[in-house]
């Protein structure tokens, strides 16, 4: 598979979740690639549609959401266009995920030893149980854990060792494409940056491609050369992480969740949230759903949705940096830096 052709392409994709309350527009026109040997963040307060997005691309959706709009392509192959057989062989074997609960992930009554030779042995048909159990050992070194484990249940497990498992089982097929869902959130400071670096040194050492699910925005900007910012189920911006540290534009709720990053000056801490919520997917804001919060927000923000446009350093959906701009506020504008930003 050549550098150039994505593990992961989302073209246009939609997510409903039917509730008695009516559809939910849970994920709304996301687009997104993905390149071979990558990590690339995906951001946004709880509830904006990133584990629907990261199940949607496993084909994993709950029975009462729908793939309404769009196309998943994982190393080329359409996920929806793939029969059940074909989709299990897929599964894990090109495309794993971490999931978001993944604490629980590990089956409590089953000895480490057990799940991770059933990984092999359930995908990889004739492979003998001692070949297996070798694989295994040589996971668990892998993500630094002593063999002696083998025999552990998890609950004799601390919590980043259980986390270091759970990611071993998805990367143990060697698939192209790994989904990190929130992989550190329930672990302590310390133990989230351990695994932080080894998920670094994994990636790094077997150039498989990451989508890093976080609302943690320092976290992912350590860890992602892109990142993407979505806002109830749109991807509102997807900006060269770099660009993160430099001052150039960025979409005004990019602006709002960097400035509530602490950040530690000389004198003081400053810290500055974004007032008010996110919105009700049930019944989403006329024209930017992002306009309610916005300090720039005008009456086109407030009736036209924004198309998509291009900046040097990202891509971002907003009525500021179209051609005709909305309002008066040129502020952005005037911030745009003279010379050309390389990507
Ligand atoms: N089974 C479901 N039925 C109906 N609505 C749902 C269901 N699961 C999720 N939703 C709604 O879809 C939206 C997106 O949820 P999702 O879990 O994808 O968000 P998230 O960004 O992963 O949030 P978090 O950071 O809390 O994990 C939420 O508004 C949620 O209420
Ligand atoms: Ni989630």
């Amino acid at each position: 598979m050549d550098a150039n052709t994505p593990v992961l392409e989302l073209d246009d994709v939609s997510v409903v979740y039917e509730s008695l309350s009516g559809p939910v527009q849970a994920v709304s026109d996301v687009s997104l690639k993905v390149y071979p040997n990558t990590v690339v963040g995906l951001i946004g307060e709880s509830g904006s549609g990133k584990s629907t997005l990261a199940n949607a691309i496993m084909r994993l959706l709950r029975n009462n959401a729908r793939l309404t709009k769009g196309t998943i392509r994982v190393m080329g192959q359409d996920i929806y266009a793939l029969g059940k057989k074909e989709l299990r062989t897929f599964r894990w074997n090109k495309m794993s995920m971490v999931f978001q609960s993944a604490m629980t992930a590990l089956n409590p009554v089953m000895t480490i030893e057990k799940q991770l030779v059933d990984t092999f042995r359930s995908h990889r048909k004739g492979m003998s149980y001692a070949e297996a159990k070798a694989r295994s050992i040589d996971l668990l070194k892998l993500v630094r854990i002593d063999e002696k484990h083998l025999a552990s249940f998890p609950h004799e497990l601390s919590g980043g060792m259980r986390q270091r498992v759970v990611i071993a089982i998805a990367i143990a097929l060697e698939p192209s494409l790994v989904i990190m869902d929130e992989p550190t959130t329930a672990l302590d400071v310390v133990v989230q940056r351990s695994i932080l670096n080894q998920i670094q040194e994994l990636q790094r050492e077997h150039g498989f491609a990451i989508l890093f699910i976080s609302h943690d925005f320092s976290l992912v900007a350590e860890l992602a050369s892109r990142i993407a910012i979505m806002y109830a189920g749109r991807i509102v911006e997807n900006t060269d992480a770099h660009a993160l540290d430099r001052d150039v534009p960025h979409h005004p709720y990019t602006e709002g969740l960097m400035r509530a990053i602490p950040k530690l000056t000389l004198e003081d801490v400053q810290i500055q949230g974004i007032a008010g919520h996110p919105p009700d997917l049930l019944r989403l804001p006329s024209g930017c759903a992002y306009h309610p919060r916005c300090p720039h927000a005008t009456d086109k923000c407030r009736s036209v949705r924004p198309s998509l446009y291009e900046l040097p350093h990202a891509r971002v959906e907003c009525h500021l940096y179209g051609e005709e701009k909305g309002g008066d506020d040129d502020t952005w504008m005037r911030r745009q830096p003279s010379s050309k930003l390389t990507i």
